[in-house]
């Protein structure tokens, strides 16, 4: 007996999709999270919710780029009028011709400088300064030279990187709007599975409790727990995910219950709780079984195989593109590599192989069996291979940054 014979199938639109289109779907599928404003301290790694904008020009002043001297019009040499240090406004009158500021870089431009020239172009004798004519303009970064006040510095849904956060505050924002980490419950299933230590006769040692944690941290999302449900009694499963279901995750995975057996019973719960499929099975190898589907009231729940390696290859498929859509990312563009080597296409099927990248061309790994993550462990990125490649054509590359 299979369960499925007993439970209603899903709708055949969303039955083994291709690769790139179950991709796409997990992407489209969510709405966005609702947006917050957090801390500049809280912001890294979250996602924009609105567009980065300044509210004042950058530069916001006049600002000199050398240390030296800010010199009005005409031929030298320059009467030194002043200092400019940085941090403090000009506030004296505006260089007349033939005057000049001692100046650092950093420092506001006094009104009427023409240029600055860098101390080591000019000497010093007493109260003027001697050197060379300079260009109009030459070392001074005027203001809104760089952005003009209220332009749209970075678009809803940029990830906060290091460098987008050094440019906010550069633009004198303490907050952000931002969408936060979707958070991501894992429900490993297999009885099996044992957690530590050697794995004896017929068990087998759980590996994507320790694999998926920092995965999704990398992918964008948080774990909001990892529990290891038994396969029976059946209902074991619904009952974990009726209890959990208070704990504030966006998103449920469950490893190894994507199949048609007696014992596994993501279907059955799926079937049970009327949710709305979005894809059940890709046609891709391997993880062909893998799902993704909404429960009534808006929770996702996300179906990885057993099988370590293939687990992996169906979270880069249908997970990260959720997550990418949860939080208003656009669904990342892949990059087309030259493969070489000698790899088996499969047939109506895009295959997932890892491979490494020497910044020309990719090579396979090898070690890279539905159950075995060495080729994985190893690689660069995943290749997608679709049935159509020959050697030393470009595949895209899924590349393993977590
Ligand atoms: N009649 C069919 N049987 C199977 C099909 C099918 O289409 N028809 N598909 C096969 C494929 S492909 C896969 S993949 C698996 C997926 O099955 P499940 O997701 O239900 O996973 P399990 O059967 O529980 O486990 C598969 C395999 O992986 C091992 N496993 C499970 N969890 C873990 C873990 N956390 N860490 C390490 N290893 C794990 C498990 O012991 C099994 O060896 O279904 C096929 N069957
Ligand atoms: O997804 Mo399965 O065999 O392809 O592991």
């Amino acid at each position: 007996m299979t369960v499925l014979a007993t439970t209603p199938a899903p709708p055949a639109s969303c039955r083994d999709l291709p690769w790139a289109s179950a991709r796409e779907r997990a992407h489209a599928a969510p709405a966005p999270l609702s947006a917050r404003h957090v801390p500049l301290a809280r912001a890294a790694g979250l996602t924009l919710a609105d567009a980065l904008r300044t509210p004042q020009p950058m530069p916001g002043f006049d600002t000199a780029a050398m240390d030296g001297y800010a010199v009005g019009a005409g031929p030298g040499p320059w009467r030194v009028r002043g200092i400019a240090r940085a941090g403090g406004a000009w506030t004296g009158r505006p260089l007349d011709t033939g005057e000049a500021a001692e100046i650092s870089t950093g420092a506001h431009v006094p009104v009427g400088a023409r240029a600055v020239i860098p101390l080591e172009h000019t000497d010093r004798t007493g109260t003027h300064v001697y050197g060379p004519t300079p260009a109009d303009g030459k070392h001074i970064r005027r203001t809104g030279e760089d952005a003009p006040a209220d332009a749209p510095l970075a678009p809803a849904g940029t990830r906060i990187g290091p460098a987008l956060l050094g440019l906010a505050a550069a633009c004198g924002h303490d907050t952000l709007p931002v969408r936060l980490r979707p958070r991501v419950r894992v429900l490993v299933t297999g009885d099996e599975l044992i957690h530590t230590g050697r794995p004896g006769p017929g068990q087998v040692r759980d590996a994507l409790g320790p694999l998926l944690p920092p995965l999704i941290e990398a992918l964008g999302g948080e774990t909001a727990g990892v529990h290891h449900i038994p396969d029976r009694p059946i209902g074991s499963l619904a009952t974990a995910v009726r209890t959990f279901s208070h704990d504030g995750a966006d998103v449920t995975v469950v490893t190894g219950s994507t199949s048609v057996g007696v014992t596994d019973q993501l279907r059955i719960l799926l079937a049970d709780a009327d949710a709305r499929w979005v894809v059940d099975a890709v046609a891709c190898r391997p993880g062909p079984p893998q799902l993704l589907a909404q429960l009534p009231d808006g929770h996702w729940m996300v179906g990885l195989p057993g099988n370590p390696f293939a687990a992996l290859v169906a979270a880069h498929t249908l997970l990260a593109p959720l997550l990418a859509g949860l939080t208003g990312r656009p669904l990342p563009a892949l990059p087309r590599i030259p493969l070489t080597g000698d790899i088996r296409t499969a047939p109506g099927r895009t295959r997932l192989i890892p491979v490494t990248w020497d910044g020309l061309a990719a090579r396979p790994v090898g070690g890279h069996r539905p159950a075995f993550l060495h080729g994985a462990a190893l690689a660069d990125a995943l290749a997608a291979v679709a049935p159509d490649w020959r050697p030393g054509h470009p595949a895209p590359l899924i590349l393993l940054t977590g």
